[in-house]
């Protein structure tokens, strides 16, 4: 934190629960040189690692579908959520996370995983930057029915469908999760499935 530009930074914690909102209140010099005092809500729920596993031979990829209530509370109507598979780092190296998460969420226990991306997923307001991956699975290595952690109380659906199949549900808004959005262009721009 280096910005000789922002001043008298305050945190006021709003919310402890799970995760960590705090408000933020701070001086900030304008790019006129103008001081001003800007307040933002700040939401702290640490970093995260998402990625997307895909068969050159079966032209497919594997993604998951769970309840995400804060979409339901905003226009997505079931409140379910197609999304690559993902989860917080905790204590783990993005790495190490992804592998751990791939194996609980989908089943395939996974070795090999590229790093393509690293980005701020939602940068006005979460401090979160989430690693994204890529790895290429196959039916062999699919240890257990995947599903999620019980201690989680997730309950996740594993999908595996054609990469093209993917491609129209991204197109027709059926899937609409910024983060598998990503990973999927990123398979298109980059031919993961040709080369
Ligand atoms: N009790 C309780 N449990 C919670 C709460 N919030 C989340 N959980 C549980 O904690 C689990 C965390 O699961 P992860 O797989 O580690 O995280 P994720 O929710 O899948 O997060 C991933 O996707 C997010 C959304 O795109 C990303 O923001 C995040 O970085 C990560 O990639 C959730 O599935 C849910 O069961 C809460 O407020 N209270
Ligand atoms: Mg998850």
């Amino acid at each position: 934190m280096s910005n000789t530009r922002i001043k008298n930074l305050k945190k006021e914690l709003l919310s402890h629960h799970r995760y960590t909102l705090n408000k933020l209140t701070f001086d900030y010099q304008l790019n006129n040189g103008e001081w001003v005092t800007q307040i933002r809500e700040c939401y702290d729920r640490g970093n995260g690692a998402v990625i997307l596993l895909y068969n050159k031979e079966k032209q497919t990829v594997v993604l998951t579908r769970q309840l995400r209530i804060p979409t339901y509370m905003n226009g997505n109507s079931e409140g379910l959520l197609i999304e690559a598979c993902a989860g917080l780092l905790d204590d783990d190296n993005p790495e190490d996370c992804i592998k751990k998460e791939t194996e609980e969420e989908t089943g395939y226990r996974i070795n090999h995983v590229k790093k393509v991306l690293e980005a701020y997923s939602s940068p006005g307001t979460l401090t979160e930057i989430l690693h994204y991956f890529i790895a290429e699975y196959s039916s062999d290595m699919r240890v257990n029915k995947g599903g999620g952690a019980k201690n989680e109380t997730e309950d996740i659906e594993v999908l595996e469908m054609p990469f093209k199949e993917a491609i129209e549900l991204m197109k027709r808004g059926e899937i609409k999760d910024l983060k598998t959005v990503c990973l999927l262009q990123y398979a298109q721009i980059n031919n993961i499935f040709k080369n």
